[in-house]
């Protein structure tokens, strides 16, 4: 069968667009605005940039870049394991956290129904789906206490191997299972997704018989939502993984060039420099849908892992990285728009817009005769959200405040696989304009070795000596 991906024209009706107008010094003043010769002037270092990010990937560095093309099989195989299975529980658990927890989110929560865990009908069949993404003592036990075991799936992720959150999680969910429902029957009710060779995940997971997934070795966490790390979660909540591969290969083909004026996440990515380089550090991302919230929270740990860094490739000091910020329209109108209409000149606001939404609602026609309520009788919720979104933007510019628009045909699997897509080459590129390694994160390692030591693991004796000689709080500091 035809799938509607495969055809030309549909594909281009569904393309996802970047405006970036509202970055310009023609609509928000020579001040703050940028020409056009501001971005030619970084089309030398893209175009190098580009050569570099081409070499990885050649050279199997970067092989998120290649996820849509090596992952059409993999796909293929995870949506008929999720089929067969499926139908076996009503709950399916994600165990992990970051990159292996912020895209099965952001995934679901923009494809499937708002309230899809409340409603069957819904979930056409599919479990639901929880991932608590965290060690909070509070939300993983009120989880666990509320799950029949005989019916839950969980699905172990980490990359590493050796996380504590998702280990943890893992140790405790595994020990309840053995305790309800035998020790045999652990590799039924565990699927893990982890490297092939390195951590304790996959020796694990090989002991007890747990089917397994993995994740190639230079696809890092953030960048991994279209590895099995997103995909076997998507799959069985009954999410087209395939059709996400495609529209992330369609993106991918529409960034195949190193000019920056075909390039949308190439552009993106020299704007949001220039604004970084002009004291306008903080990035805001702005989905006028609510789908779209856990999108922005995704982007954030994108963006801040992989751009905020010490150290430049030459090993200079650099401390460099713009901010990522998550607002939501229209309720952030009424909690930080306030903010970024007057405050500093510090930010860019990404909006993300939706043309058409998923099911739409009439506003009611009561009091067509009391003045100022009169006036959203007979419209729309998307004419409504969408006219707010419209109507911010331009009051934005007309305050002279940097922002762009990521258009979404409509919130779907092919439009979200381009969004992805998107926003990986484009932080990738930030990180070759900004001369940094975007693909690594070794300012979140001493945090981690302070509570290993702390935590009594093999090998961080010394951290815990550093962290129990740390400085006395001052009482008086403390009220
Ligand atoms: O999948 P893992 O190895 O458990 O890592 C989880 C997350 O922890 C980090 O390594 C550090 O926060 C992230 O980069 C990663 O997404």
């Amino acid at each position: 069968m035809t799938k509607r991906y495969e055809d030309a024209e549909w594909k281009e009706s569904m393309r996802v667009k970047l405006d970036v107008n509202n970055m310009f010094a023609d609509k928000v003043g020579e001040e703050h605005g940028y020409t056009r010769e501001d971005v030619d002037a970084l089309q030398d270092k893209v175009t190098a940039g580009h050569k570099n990010l081409l070499e990885a990937k050649e050279a199997g560095e970067l092989d998120w870049m290649k996820l849509p093309e090596t992952h059409k099989e993999i796909a293929q195989e995870i949506k008929e394991f999720a089929e067969e299975n499926r139908d076996k529980y009503d709950n399916f658990v994600v165990l992990g956290i970051g990159g292996s927890a912020l895209g099965n989110i952001a995934v679901q929560t923009a494809l499937n129904d708002p309230y899809y865990n409340l409603k069957e009908e819904a979930r056409d069949g599919c479990p639901r789906l929880f991932v608590p993404d965290n060690v909070d003592p509070t939300r993983l036990k009120s989880l666990l206490d509320e799950l029949d075991l005989e019916r839950t799936i969980f699905n172990v992720i980490s990359k590493s191997g050796t996380t504590a959150e998702p280990m943890s999680q893992f140790l405790t969910a595994r020990e309840k299972v053995a305790e309800e429902l035998g020790a045999d029957s652990v590799s039924d009710h565990f699927v893990a997704v982890t490297s092939k060779d390195s951590g304790k995940l996959i020796e694990i997971a090989e002991r007890e018989g747990i089917k397994t997934y993995y994740v190639p070795d230079t696809v890092g966490g953030r960048f991994s939502v279209l590895s099995p790390v997103g995909l076997v979660s998507s799959a069985f909540v009954g999410i087209d993984i395939e059709e996400l591969l495609a529209g992330a290969g369609y993106m991918a083909d529409l960034c195949d060039t190193d000019d920056l004026w075909s390039n949308p996440a190439y552009l993106n990515s020299v704007l949001q420099y220039l604004a970084d380089q002009d004291g306008k550090p903080m990035s805001v991302m702005m989905p006028y849908a609510h789908v779209l919230k856990d999108v922005a929270d995704w982007y954030r740990q994108l963006w801040a892992e992989s751009l905020g860094k010490e150290f430049d490739k030459e090993g200079n000091v650099v401390n460099v990285g713009p901010t990522p910020i998550k607002a939501l329209g229209a309720t952030d109108q009424h909690s930080q728009a306030q903010l970024y209409m007057e405050g500093p000149y510090d930010k860019v606001v990404i909006f993300l817009e939706v043309e058409n939404f998923r099911g739409n609602l009439e506003i009611g026609t009561a009091y067509e005769d009391i003045d100022g309520i009169s006036y959203l009788c007979g419209h729309s919720f998307d004419e409504l959200i969408t006219t707010e979104k419209k109507a911010t933007e331009l009051a934005l510019t007309k305050n002279n405040r940097l922002n762009c628009t990521v258009k979404f045909p409509e919130v779907n699997a092919f439009t979200l696989g381009q969004f992805i897509f998107l926003f990986e080459l484009q932080t990738a590129m930030s990180g070759e304009l900004y001369n940094i390694n975007a693909f690594n994160q070794p300012g979140v390692e001493l945090g981690k070795n302070y509570a290993y030591g702390v935590l009594g693991r093999d090998g961080y004796a010394d951290m815990k000596e550093e962290f129990d000689s740390r400085p006395e709080k001052d009482e008086d500091l403390i009220l």
